[in-house]
């Protein structure tokens, strides 16, 4: 039988202090060594999965850039559809294949404006993407793992609805500090431990100054 959704492997940089980012948003923590390591793991998995806080922020391109290798297929949660044309993910879909999840929310305009890109647009949920039917859609499409590069509130729809499987942790070498900082896990969070999601520690990797820590679930 089929499995309803993708292997989901859920990926971040931290400071030592739990922040993916600072108040304003940088967030480039990882080493040269360590974007090797990213860029390996991207060219393994068939997709990478970003929020659009994520893509306003960093304009990310989400390839495989530090080693050769094939890139994923990049999907973005932007349940009203308002990513930036000027972003390098809308101005390089017609090379890379691009799909964009939005929800029934989006208003006519700016669904006008993605189909006037080479993207595919995936509609599903009220308000926010339904990222358990878009997994489930995934799958369908033969999209086997998805490498899951936050942020934060991101993650934490993962991770709270039970959608993932393993998690890769670069600790960097800085402190950020502030509680405007964006955490690895943002959201509501768990108001009790035991509501948490057990963890077991596989691996513990040095690089230079990062420890690289495997977790999947008990
Ligand atoms: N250090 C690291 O490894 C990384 C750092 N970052 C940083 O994280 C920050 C962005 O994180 P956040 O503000 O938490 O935003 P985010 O990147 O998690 O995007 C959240 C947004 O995605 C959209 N969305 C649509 N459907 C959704 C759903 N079902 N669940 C969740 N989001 C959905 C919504 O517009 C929501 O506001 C940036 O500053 C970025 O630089 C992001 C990725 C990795
Ligand atoms: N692994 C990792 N380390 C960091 O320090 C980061 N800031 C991120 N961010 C994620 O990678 C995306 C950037 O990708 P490109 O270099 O543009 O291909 C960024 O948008 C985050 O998803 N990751």
């Amino acid at each position: 039988m089929e499995k309803s959704r993708p292997h989901v492997i859920l990926s971040a940089a931290i400071s030592i202090d739990g922040k993916i980012a600072t108040r304003l948003g940088d967030s480039k923590l990882s080493s040269k060594k360590d974007k090797i390591r990213i860029h390996k793991l991207r060219s393994k998995v068939d997709a990478i999965l970003v929020g659009k806080n994520t893509v306003q922020r960093d304009d990310p391109l989400l390839t495989v850039r530090y080693v050769k290798g094939k890139n994923p297929i990049r999907i973005i949660l932007d349940s009203r559809g308002t990513i930036n044309i000027d972003s390098k993910i809308l101005q390089t879909s017609n090379k890379i294949p691009t799909i964009i999840a939005v929800s029934k929310k989006i208003s006519k305009s700016n669904l006008k404006k993605l189909k006037k890109f080479p993207v595919e647009i995936i509609m599903t949920g009220e308000n926010s993407v339904n990222i358990k039917s878009l997994m489930n859609h995934l799958s369908k499409r033969k999209i086997k793992n998805i490498l899951v590069e936050g942020g934060g509130t991101v993650n934490w729809q993962f991770i709270h609805n039970d959608l993932f499987d393993e998690i890769l942790i670069a600790i960097s070498p800085f402190i950020i500090g502030g509680i405007d900082a964006i955490t690895f896990v943002q959201g509501k969070g768990f108001d009790k431990i035991k509501k948490s999601p057990r963890l077991r520690l596989n691996t513990i990797k040095k690089l230079e100054n990062y420890l690289i820590l495997h977790y999947t679930k008990v």
